[in-house]
């Protein structure tokens, strides 16, 4: 399969690693040093115990995605603004499968006329060195499902999987995002702000009773959350994951943008649609935007 991969991050490079053992893979970049180094040197790909080199094509203009059977994006979901008059302008006819984290993105692909489009929620661990090094530290698998379109390209899209690398096909896109959404609303603001491990939110009660009411403010903005996650879920995965610092956390660390919008800003909008009241996820909004505003991650 010919596959176009926007945007050469930790998870794009991650992507069109694994994918070009098997597939032809155009990896589309925004500056022409990460594609010349792409180009000579191909992407690195270290895991544990291994190194691996892939050949991928790299390019800055966006004209051959059309060349392309499947377009991955693979950007931050505020990047979005820049590649869809792109997917507009040189592949509306072609399967589109996005992977943001949040339900930002919900928005964008309702405004494509593509037939087939892909929602994905990675629950790979992965982490970019310099141009072209991606370290794969967590091995899950990429959950995804149809937004709109032909079945057939979720199945093709599954045949891509390999050992490390699975694809697995979920029924309901939303529900599938909302489980995400909930896991990284919750923990992601709280560890962000209190510049703590996710293991840490659950062995303090106070932080506890917080995540719960959380929680019930996005039960009462989407009422059968109860039945996609439940809230033991949640504290599920801060056990799980309980040495890891939150995305949100180190984008703090690293002075980087957050996911917030995405993450809380999408579901506060849906709150007011709904004429639901939510201080609490106000609170939590309005405290990470003030702290990226200030840029001060101290
Ligand atoms: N990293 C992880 O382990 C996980 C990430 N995710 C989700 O996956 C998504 C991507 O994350 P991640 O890879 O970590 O993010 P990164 O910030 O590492 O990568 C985003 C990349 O997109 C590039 N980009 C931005 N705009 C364009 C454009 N118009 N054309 C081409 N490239 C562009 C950026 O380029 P530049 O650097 O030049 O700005 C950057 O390289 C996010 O929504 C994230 O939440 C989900 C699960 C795990
Ligand atoms: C589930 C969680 C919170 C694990 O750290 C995550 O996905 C993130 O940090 O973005």
């Amino acid at each position: 399969m010919n596959i176009g991969i926007i945007g050469a991050g930790a998870i794009g490079l991650l992507f069109a690693a694994y994918l070009s053992e098997e597939n032809h893979v155009r990896i589309f970049v925004q500056n022409d040093k990460q594609k010349q180094v792409l180009l000579k040197q191909g992407i690195q790909l270290k895991m544990t115990e291994r190194v691996s080199d892939h050949d991928v094509t790299a390019e800055t203009t966006y004209e051959n995605l059309g060349k392309c059977d499947l377009i991955i994006i693979a950007v931050k979901q505020y990047h979005l603004t820049t590649v869809i008059p792109q997917i507009k302008a040189h592949s509306n006819h072609k399967p589109i499968l996005f992977l943001q984290n949040g339900i930002g993105h919900l928005n964008y692909m309702e405004s494509l006329s593509n037939p087939t489009l892909l929602v994905g929620v990675v629950e790979h661990g992965a982490q970019k060195f310099g141009e072209h090094s991606v370290l794969h530290n967590g091995i899950g698998k990429t959950n995804v499902a149809l937004f709109k379109g032909s079945y057939e390209t979720l199945q093709e899209v599954k045949s891509l999987s390999s050992k490390n690398f699975i694809f697995s096909i979920q029924d309901n896109y939303e529900e599938m995002l909302i489980r995400k959404l909930i896991k990284n609303a919750i923990i992601n603001p709280l560890t962000a702000l209190l510049n703590i491990p996710n293991g840490e939110l659950i062995v303090n009660d106070h932080f506890r009773e917080v995540m719960r009411g959380v929680y019930n403010e996005f039960e009462k903005i989407f009422p059968q959350l109860n039945q996609i996650v439940s809230y033991e879920e949640v504290e599920k995965i801060c056990r799980n994951t309980g040495e890891n610092r939150s995305s949100m956390l180190m984008d703090f660390e690293l002075k980087r943008r957050t996911e917030i919008d995405a993450i809380l800003g999408v579901p506060l909008e849906i709150a007011r649609e709904r004429k639901v009241e939510t201080p609490m996820i106000s609170l939590l909004y309005s405290l990470v935007k003030g702290k990226e505003y200030k840029g001060d991650s101290e």
